[in-house]
């Protein structure tokens, strides 16, 4: 039988886990406070960063957010940033990934403060969690780690692969998976565009994470028998729904769950827990930057 992990059920179990450290923040005088920032108009990043305002306003988190013409100076972009860095009442700073080919995207992760980026995507943090002393663990990543944790998928010795390389996803979930640590400790191999017989790496794999942008991708037949499958991508395939849209993983669900031992949907698995990891680095945030010790689930 195969389970299908409810990240819905897990995020909601890791917004409930921040309750206390909320509170004792808030006892203390400060209330957590994030910054989305959206410079775009692509339709799913807006969807993104108003479901990230809402989940702060339901777990007691100041959202504040600010949205910046996509045709606007990048000059524009830094002005805000320079702002909510000295802001003492921001503690987390996201700007919504992709930014328009006309700003530089290194230095947008180069000019957050390195203690408000609660994406981790400062060179300063990439480097810590690459050393293994994570500041603040990328939430995609993070998240899938709290699934698997949530579903016992042992990784110590497991094969893992990882297909996509992207510095948002692919290449920070290949550290987490071959640290020392727990939920670490797989054997861990990355695939990519250039990858020559993906299917063969694939079928290989106890864990697969499909994070390529590329829908249904992964097939049924491309996997191991028992495999845990970790669907990240959520594209936007045209459909007669209401929307004009539905929502398609990088993984052909309908082939994989025949054969997968445990897998993830879309939507309602990965997503939610990147929301999720959002919250938790944010209320980490907090308290590192006004030295109360919080409880972290
Ligand atoms: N600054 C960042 N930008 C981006 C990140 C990031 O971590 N930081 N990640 C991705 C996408 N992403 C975050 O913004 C994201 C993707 C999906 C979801 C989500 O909740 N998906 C729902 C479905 C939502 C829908 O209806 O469209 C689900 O899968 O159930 C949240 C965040 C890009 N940019």
């Amino acid at each position: 039988m195969t389970t299908i992990i409810d990240g819905n059920e897990v995020a909601a179990d890791v917004r409930a886990g921040l309750a206390d450290g909320i509170e004792t923040l808030k006892a203390e005088g400060t209330t957590p406070g994030l910054a989305t920032v959206l410079m775009s108009d692509d339709p799913a990043s807006e969807t993104y960063v108003s479901m990230k305002q809402r989940d702060c306003e339901e777990v007691g988190i100041n959202g504040i957010h600010v949205e910046i013409d996509a045709d606007a100076p990048a000059e524009e972009l830094f002005d805000t940033v320079d702002e909510l860095n000295a802001d003492p009442e921001v503690h987390g700073i996201l700007v919504q990934m992709p930014v328009p080919d006309h700003v530089d995207k290194r230095r947008v992760l180069r000019a957050i403060d390195p203690v408000k980026d609660v994406d981790g995507f400062h060179p300063e943090n990439v480097g810590r969690m690459v050393a293994g002393n994570a500041r603040y663990k990328p939430c995609t990543p993070h998240g899938i780690q709290k699934l698997l944790e949530a579903y016992d998928v042992e990784t110590e010795g497991a094969d893992a692969v990882v297909v996509g390389r992207s510095d948002i996803v692919g290449k920070p979930m290949t550290n987490l998976l071959i640290q020392k640590a727990p939920l670490g400790n797989a054997t861990t191999t990355v695939c990519h565009s250039r990858t020559k017989d993906l299917a063969a790496k694939t079928r290989e794999a106890d864990i697969v994470v499909a994070a390529v942008g590329v829908p249904e991708l992964v097939t049924g037949d491309m996997l191991k028998d028992g495999a845990t499958v970790v669907d990240v991508g959520v594209n936007r395939v045209d459909a007669d729904t209401d929307k004009g849209y539905e929502l398609v993983g990088d993984v052909e669900f309908e082939s994989a769950k025949d054969v997968a031992g445990r897998i993830t949907p879309v939507p309602g698995g990965v997503g939610p827990m990147t929301r999720a990891m959002l919250l938790y680095n944010t209320v980490k945030a907090a308290g590192v930057q006004t030295d109360v010790a919080v409880d972290l689930p």
